[in-house]
């Protein structure tokens, strides 16, 4: 019997403040994780960018070996410790690489020998990659395993609460990591401070871990079964060789296919592969979501760099777990309740439907954003285009013709700050309040904000600095973004919506319908969809866009709104089981351990029949 508090394990305070810490130890890492690449590393932005995907793809295909390991071999407690220490020492190794004064011998405040750095945060970042994606599936099925049979309830509260946990620690790393890295630090020479900033998630990464040891004497533990994956790998591998065998017609069909591996293995195992096979296929269609979601923070934060407003990098990494954070509550206390008091059954795989369709209409509504902003964009000319531009400075109107033949040839000119005699400027700059020009003792000063996006020139007469600054002209050659960031709050909210049905309401799902043994592996395989959707993302970036930026957004809303369609009717023929039974079942036929089975029958019959309607668990034989 477990310690309870208000009807829930007291074990699982310990699970949700480790989850806390985690996440602000990986989210915190990844908010300054691409500023080190570019502004330490000096790497240019495609570089940049390509290394931080590959990391986060790398997260979520990890989950899959700390499954493995939790449920064949170590089991889910023990995993988790040696792989969040892999991990601690994933996020020191990453701060230390980040000391600027280990190479710098020439104390000019950039490090001498980046070799050195690049080999330590790739090693870092692999061990983070390797712990926090190893620990992921086990973190979440072990808060389930503390639950038990009478529970159901607080464990769909549970995964609430835990969801709100990796939130909460998201929003506030997101917030304070980068200010970290706006500190000044250094032995030799002051440096913006990346060991502070990497630092400082290394340490919540060591609480996380001594706050889980912490829990030890209260968790329940459950040991795992041999290794459960290979069996189930000969076990699937038999069954379609024994089927290929006796591929004549003569043969008598079977239920269902891996009843042909009935001839060599236990029923218990073929009836508990069963149940993850289903769930696997209904997996299929998922990743689309992902590769919805997962472009917020690509397109929708570009599309927000051609937005007006001060705020975009706050606003953008933030929102999603401030909406998580309201959207979950009153999900779970209001939406979900008000909808099942009027007596309709929203199923889990019901909500994850609708999820979708909620992040299909998210791009809707960002394509509807994107042509207000078209509207406003300047007209660049094509491949096949080019633009000329006349500045009249004669005192009378001149007509221009333009050969339709004519190759035009556009001159790049330099970028010069301080300009000589009739040398074109162009100076790209963020949040340009003034500028001045500067000639000896004699400056012009321009004092006034100049909007985003915006370019101007500045046509300066040869006699301006005798006395008049009024004499240069100022002309607004493309205007400044209009269209507010405001605008990108309803495609966040539903995304967020949607996140909130999908993939809260997946995890649980994930957990409810594995066997006890394998829900460490159901759990990576429900990331795993994750790490698709990712991977589907590079391909269409590479793959080239369409011409027209709303196009693509609503060309994704349908695909999504299809395979939300596919996905409904395979759900409708989806039944869902309570693994627990089907196990004790498959004990009963093969009159196995009686007083096991006397009890989990015992514990079924107590199981509250509104909390199964609840979950819409209708209990079938597989
Ligand atoms: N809002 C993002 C979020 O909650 N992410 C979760 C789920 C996931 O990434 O699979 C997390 O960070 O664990």
């Amino acid at each position: 019997m477990t310690a309870e508090c208000c009807g829930y394990p007291i074990s699982i305070f310990f699970i949700v403040v480790n989850e806390f810490c985690e996440r602000f130890s990986y989210y915190g890492m990844r908010a300054v994780l691409v500023l080190y690449f570019r502004y330490f590393l000096l790497w240019d932005d495609d570089l940049a960018t390509s290394i931080y995907h590959a990391f986060v793809a790398l997260c979520y295909l990890t989950p899959i070996l700390g499954a493995i390991i939790a449920d064949s071999w170590l089991g889910k407690f023990k995993t988790i410790i040696y792989l969040s220490i892999v991990y601690a020492i994933g996020q020191v190794t990453m701060a230390i690489s980040t000391i600027h004064d280990i190479t710098d011998a020439n104390r000019d405040g950039t490090p001498d020998n980046f070799t050195f750095h690049i080999a330590l945060s790739m090693l870092g970042l692999i061990l983070i990659a390797l712990g926090t994606g190893g620990i992921k599936p086990c973190v979440a099925a072990f808060g389930g395993d503390q639950f038990q049979e009478h529970q159901s309830r607080q464990l769909n509260t549970f995964f609430s609460v835990f969801y709100l946990c990796i939130n909460a620690g998201s929003l506030l790393s997101t917030l304070i990591t980068p200010v970290l890295r706006a500190q000044e630090c250094g032995i030799h020479t002051q440096q913006q401070c990346y060991p502070l900033a990497f630092g400082v998630p290394a340490v919540l990464m060591v609480i996380s871990l001594v706050v889980f040891i912490a829990g030890s004497g209260m968790y329940v533990k459950t040991d795992p079964e041999g290794n459960i994956m290979w069996s189930v790998c000969k076990c699937i591998g038999f069954a379609i060789k024994n089927r290929f065998r006796h591929r004549s017609s003569s043969y008598p069909k079977r239920e269902h296919w891996m009843d042909w591996a009935n001839e060599k293995y236990d029923k218990l195992l073929i009836a508990q592969i069963k149940m993850v096979l289903k769930v696997l296929f209904l997996y299929i269609p998922l990743p689309m979501f992902w590769t919805l979601f997962d472009q917020k923070g690509s397109r929708w934060t570009l599309q927000a760099t051609t937005m007006s407003g001060d705020f975009v990098s706050i606003l953008i990494s933030t929102v999603n777990p401030i909406l998580i954070l309201t959207l979950v509550p009153i999900m779970d206390r209001l939406i979900f309740p008000l909808i099942q008091k009027c007596g309709l059954n929203f199923s889990p795989l019901k909500r994850m439907t609708v999820g979708m369709l909620f992040a299909a209409m998210a791009f809707v509504s960002a394509a509807l954003v994107q042509i207000e902003i078209d509207k406003t964009l300047p007209n660049f000319p094509s491949s096949s285009e080019s633009q000329l531009k006349v500045v009249n400075t004669y005192s009378t109107t001149l007509n221009v013709t333009i050969s339709p033949n004519e190759h035009l040839l556009i001159e790049s000119f330099g970028v010069q700050l301080h300009t000589s005699k009739h040398t074109y400027s162009t100076i790209s700059c963020m949040f340009v309040n003034d500028f001045s020009l500067i000639h000896g003792e004699q400056w012009c000063e321009f004092s006034r904000k100049f909007g985003f996006g915006a370019s101007y020139t500045f046509l300066i007469p040869s006699t301006v600095f005798s006395d008049d600054c009024e004499s240069i002209t100022e002309v607004e050659d493309m205007k400044p973004n209009s269209v507010h960031m405001a605008l990108q709050i309803p495609q966040y909210f539903l995304i967020t919506t949607g996140e909130v049905m999908f993939s809260v309401t997946g995890l649980q799902f994930s957990y409810s319908q594995a066997p006890k043994n394998m829900k460490s592996v159901l759990q990576a395989g429900w990331l795993c969809t994750n790490a698709v959707g990712n991977i589907i993302v590079l391909i269409v970036a590479e793959l080239g866009k369409l011409p027209k930026q709303w196009a693509e957004y609503l060309l994704f809303a349908s695909l999504l709104v299809a395979v939300s369609i596919i996905f409904s009717i395979m759900a409708y023929f989806y039944t869902y089981i309570d693994p627990a039974e089907i196990e004790a079942q498959v004990r009963k036929e093969q009159g196995l351990e009686p007083e096991e089975m006397e009890k989990e029958t015992l514990e079924m019959e107590e199981k509250d029949e509104d909390q199964k309607n609840e979950q819409g668990v209708k209990q079938t034989k597989i």
